[in-house]
Formats: C-alpha cells, structure tokens, sequence
C-alpha cells in the first residue's frame, strides 16, 4: 500500500505541496476527532462523581472537536479536488507535449484507442479519486492511530488491544491489495480495449455500412464489452474475500475491546466510567479504519493507472540532444541513409543531395519508400544509420522545434482540426493577423468559397474537416503551410480528390506555395515530374535513377519504363 501511496505522491507533481497540506489537515482532523473521546471520558467521570457542575468544558471541548472536524474536512476536500484536477491536467499537457517528440514507431505499437483511453478514461480515475483515497487512506489510518492513542491515555492495555487491531488491519488491507495488484491491470487493459473497440466501431462505420457488416461489428463491440465486465468482475471477485476479513478484524477486534473491558472492570483493574467509555470507544474506534481499508482496494486500481499513464510519460523522446538552431541554407542531404520498420528494411544505404530553393520529384512504385523517406527528412522517425542533413548539419542536432520551424508538410490526406477554417490556417503560424490568413487564404485559392460558407473565416469545421470537400481540404492545408512560410516544402501530390475544376486552382496554389523554396515532392503526375529540377526513382529502398526528365527518358529503366506504360497517366502507383 505504501508503494501506492508513493506513486501518487509522485504522480502530484508540482502540486505536492497542496497534497501534504491536504494530509497536514486531515491529520488535524484526526487529533480533533481524538478530542471527543476526551469529552466522553470527563462526562463519565462527572455523571458517576455525581459532579454536573463540570459538564461546561465537556461540551466545549465536544464543540471544538466537531467544528474542527467540520472545518478540516471542508478544506481537505477542497485541496484535494484542487490537487486531483490540477495534477491530472498536467499529466495530460504533459503527454500530450511529449507525444509530440515520441518517434513514430510509438505509434505503431499503441493504437490511437490505447493512447485515448490512457488520457481520457485512465486520467478520469485518477482525477476523480486519487487525491481523495490517498487523503482518505492516510487520514483514516492516522484517525484511528490518534483514538488508539487517546484510548491509550485513559488505559494502555485497551490503547494497546487498539493498535493491535489496526495492525492486523493492515495486513489484510496488504493482503487485499496483493489479490488486486493481480487482477487490476487486467481490468484496466479491458477498459482500454473497449474505448479502442468502441473508436474503431464509430471510425470504421462508413467501410461496415458500406459492406452490410453492421452485425459483425456489433458482436465484436460487444465481445470487448463482454470481457471488460467480465474482468472487472474477477477483479470483484479478488477482492470481496479480504473485505471479509477486513470486516472480520474490525468486528473481532470490537469484540475483544468489549470482553476485556468487561474482564478489566470485573477483575478490579478498571474504573467503571472508563469500562463504560472503552464500550462506547469499541463501536466507534475502527469507522475511520473501515472506510479507509474500502478505499485501499480503489488505491491499488489507481496506482495501476498511475503506471499506465506513466508508460506513455516516460516514452523516451527524440530530441534530447537537439539545439536550437538555425540552419545556414535550406539544402538537404541524405547521405547513406538506412531504414527499416522493425525488421523490414525500407531504404538501404540512400545518398542524394537536394540543393536550396530547387524541386526534387520522388518518384517509384507503391511502397518504394517515398513517404518515408519525406517523413525520415522532417525527423518523424530516426534514421538506423547514414545521416540526413539540413543546411550542412546534422538534423539530430537540432531541437525538434527548430528543425520543424524550417519544414512545412502538405499530405494528400489533409487533417482538419474541429476548429474554425481561420484556426485551422492559424495552426502554421499561431500569432497571425486575420489580414495574413486571408492573404494566405487567397493565394491558396481558397478565400472564395471559405467566402461562401455560412460564417466565412469563422465557420467551424467538421470533425477532420468532414464538411469540405477533399480539394478544399487539400488548399486549405496549403493556406496553412504559406502562413508557416517555411523554406523547405514537402509535398506528397494529390492524386485522389482533384477533379478537373480543383486541379487548376490546386496547382495554382502550390506553385504559390512551392515559389522560391526548396521542395520535395512524392510526384503523381507527369507535368509535375516534367518541371523538375532532379528526379528521384526509389525502387526496392534504393535510388535506382536520378536525373531530369530529359535525362531520364533518354535511358533504359523504371523511369522510361513508367513513361512508356501510363504517358499521361495521373498516378504513378503500381498496382
Ligand atoms: N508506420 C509504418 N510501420 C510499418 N511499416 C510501414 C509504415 N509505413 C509504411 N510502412 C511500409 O513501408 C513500405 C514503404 O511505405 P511508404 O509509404 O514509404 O511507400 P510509398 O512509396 O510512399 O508508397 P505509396 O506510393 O503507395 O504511398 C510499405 O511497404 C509500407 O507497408
């Protein structure tokens, strides 16, 4: 237990000082809980002394002891709320931050619904109670502890039968917490399974529509539902015995105090008005205790929490030993570069250099590794080995930030936050005037129909820009890129979502956006690799050829080759 009890300490961050003052105070609530056993034993002695005229500090000293318990109980409350909200929020900034230097691969192993449910549903928990357990736990325990005491003052044999009682207490409580710490993680891996099954049921439900599985993917939401209740109910089921030997303890203790009260007064060693007070004392001594050993069991689930949201927390990140730097031209070079997804090699020993403020075409088929090596040059994963550089250094020394400062990204699936269209271009350069995004806006060809939406600049996307059409999505990201302004552009040319109207504004907008810098582009279309400075063939994670389109063509290989087979064709995928 004082394992968990650490890790939430831990866990609180800088809000440690505000979960003391919590614990601080819910101590002080214990000693003004002890107070009353005070009371209790000067009015036994005053009725049976016949001696009514002292009840006036008894009844002080019970109100003191109840208003002090009201008063600690209100502040601890509120400190703990405050610690819960505020550490948890911080959890998340802080996740959420360090997602953004986390390589890719993360992200391959933890499915969106995994990393979800950790911030979302995993927080919660940790939110709502841990704080209040960790108070309630220590403050309960330390109740009791202070009552045992008290106990002790009036008759050290009874304070000691007391303390035995919380000890016993305590190792079932251990004992308890042994059957969750087995069965707890098992719940909380079901509770994440079901928010990753229900994301993928809502995600998935155009493909299911589309292809009548509606009731098999009905039955697979419900098979995780099913084990998720199943789990929680063996987590349950682990626990419910040692809730009975707690509740065993607690009464068998209360029943010793009983009987030796009993033993004591009838054997002469104890005055009656402390017999009396040590009955009264064996009811209410371990309430404290009971709520605070339930509270244990919810302690251990928590700290598996804590664990699962530390997994992601610790993650290590990639730029530890970046600078911030800026670099001295926008060249790129690649120089014996190899990468590989866990064993799958991808690109074997790739060398080229791309000069500032000229157009590199990508080209090559399906899976060649042209996205890779686009999204190896912006860092999103490190390289095994060879070097990629920037401006003739090294792009591992450059802090993540500062090397994506130089960087902008243009995808062919366009991500559009649930925010409004201005944000949405906003998000390349945060601090721009609305006179700047719409300047952006209408170089990328888009301030026309942003224009003809219901609230122009203002109107609120859908949920990933749902309410556009894909041509427009694809410009507004373009918008967005020109506010970053970066010097280096990568761009993975649309091939879906260009119909023959969009095509001539989209190509608009990208030489906007492309004028001037230094630009690696996947290239789907022939006019586009045409234009290029230097072509790129990747083929089987090597640079099979390279060269202009005139330099190309005139040689044998995949190039010419691709020319050949599809001359005006608009993709260049392989089947
Ligand atoms: N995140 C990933 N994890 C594991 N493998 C991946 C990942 N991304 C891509 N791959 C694999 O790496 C290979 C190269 O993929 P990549 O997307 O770079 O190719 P591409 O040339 O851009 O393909 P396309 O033209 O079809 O977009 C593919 O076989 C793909 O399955």
């Amino acid at each position: 237990m004082f394992g968990v009890l650490k890790k939430i300490f831990g866990f609180a961050g800088s809000k440690k000082k505000l979960l003391t003052k919590a614990m601080v105070i819910s101590f002080c609530g214990a000693v003004f809980s002890a107070m009353q056993f005070g009371a209790l034993m000067l009015a036994l002695d005053q009725v049976l002394s016949g001696q009514q005229a002292g009840m006036l500090p008894v009844i002080a000293i019970l109100l003191i002891s109840v208003l002090g318990r009201i008063l600690c109980f209100y502040y601890s409350v509120n400190e703990e709320t405050e610690v819960g909200y505020f550490m948890v929020a911080e959890k998340r900034i802080h996740i959420g931050d360090r997602l953004r230097y986390i390589p890719m691969g993360y992200f391959n192993d933890n499915s969106l619904g995994n990393i979800t449910a950790v911030v979302t549903t995993t927080l919660s928990e940790v939110e709502n109670s841990a704080s209040r357990c960790l108070v309630m736990v220590v403050g309960g325990f330390l109740n009791t502890f202070a009552l045992c005491l008290a106990l002790t003052v009036a008759d050290w044999r009874m304070g000691l039968i007391g303390i035995c009682g919380i000890l016993v207490y305590l190792w079932a409580t251990e004992m308890s917490q042994k059957a969750t710490s087995k069965t707890g993680p098992g719940r909380q891996t079901a509770q994440i399974n079901l928010v990753e099954a229900v994301l993928e049921y809502i995600q998935g439900m155009s493909v299911v529509k589309s292809y009548g599985l509606e009731k098999d993917n009905d039955q697979m939401a419900a098979r995780t539902i099913e084990e998720s209740c199943k789990k929680t109910l063996s987590l349950e089921a682990s626990i419910t015995p040692w809730m009975a030997v707690r509740q065993l303890v607690i009464r068998g203790f209360s029943v010793i105090m009983v009987v030796c009260s009993l033993v004591f007064y009838s054997g002469g060693t104890m005055l009656l008005s402390r017999c009396l007070l040590m009955l009264i004392a064996s009811f209410i001594l371990y309430q404290e205790l009971e709520s605070a050993g339930n509270m244990s069991d919810t302690l251990q689930m928590l700290g598996a929490s804590i664990d699962k949201a530390n997994s992601i927390d610790d993650t290590p990140v990639m730029d530890i030993d970046g600078k911030e730097l800026a670099p001295k031209d926008a060249g790129i070079t690649f120089e014996n570069v190899t990468f590989s997804y866990g064993d799958r090699r991808i690109l074997d020993g790739v060398s080229f250099a791309i000069p500032e403020k000229t157009t590199t075409a990508v080209v090559g088929p399906s899976g060649g590794g042209k996205t890779t090596l686009c999204n190896l040059t912006a860092r999103f994963w490190d390289v095994e080995s060879g070097t990629i550089r920037l401006g003739g250094r090294d792009i591992t020394d450059y802090k993540l930030d500062s090397l994506m400062k130089n960087i902008s990204m243009v995808f062919q699936d366009v991500y559009l936050f649930q925010d409004t269209i201005e944000n949405n271009i906003k998000f390349g350069k945060p601090d721009a005037s609305h006179a700047q995004v719409v300047e952006a806006a209408k170089a990328a060809c888009c301030h026309e129909f942003i224009m003809e939406l219901p609230n122009g600049y203002d109107t609120v996307v859908g949920e990933a820009g749902g309410s556009l059409s894909g041509g427009e999505k694809q410009r507004i990201s373009i918008a967005r890129a020109m506010l970053k302004d970066a010097p280096i552009i990568i761009l993975d040319e649309a091939t879906a979502s260009v119909d023959p109207e969009n095509e001539a504004e989209l190509q608009a907008a990208i030489d906007a956006l492309t004028h001037d810098k230094t630009i690696i582009m996947i290239a789907h279309r022939l006019k586009t690799v045409r234009s290029a400075d230097q072509i790129l063939v990747l083929s089987g994670g090597q640079i099979v050829q390279r060269g202009t389109h005139a330099e190309l063509i005139r040689q044998e290989g995949l190039y010419a080759d691709f020319i050949g087979e599809r001359k005006e064709a608009i993709g260049w995928k392989l089947a």
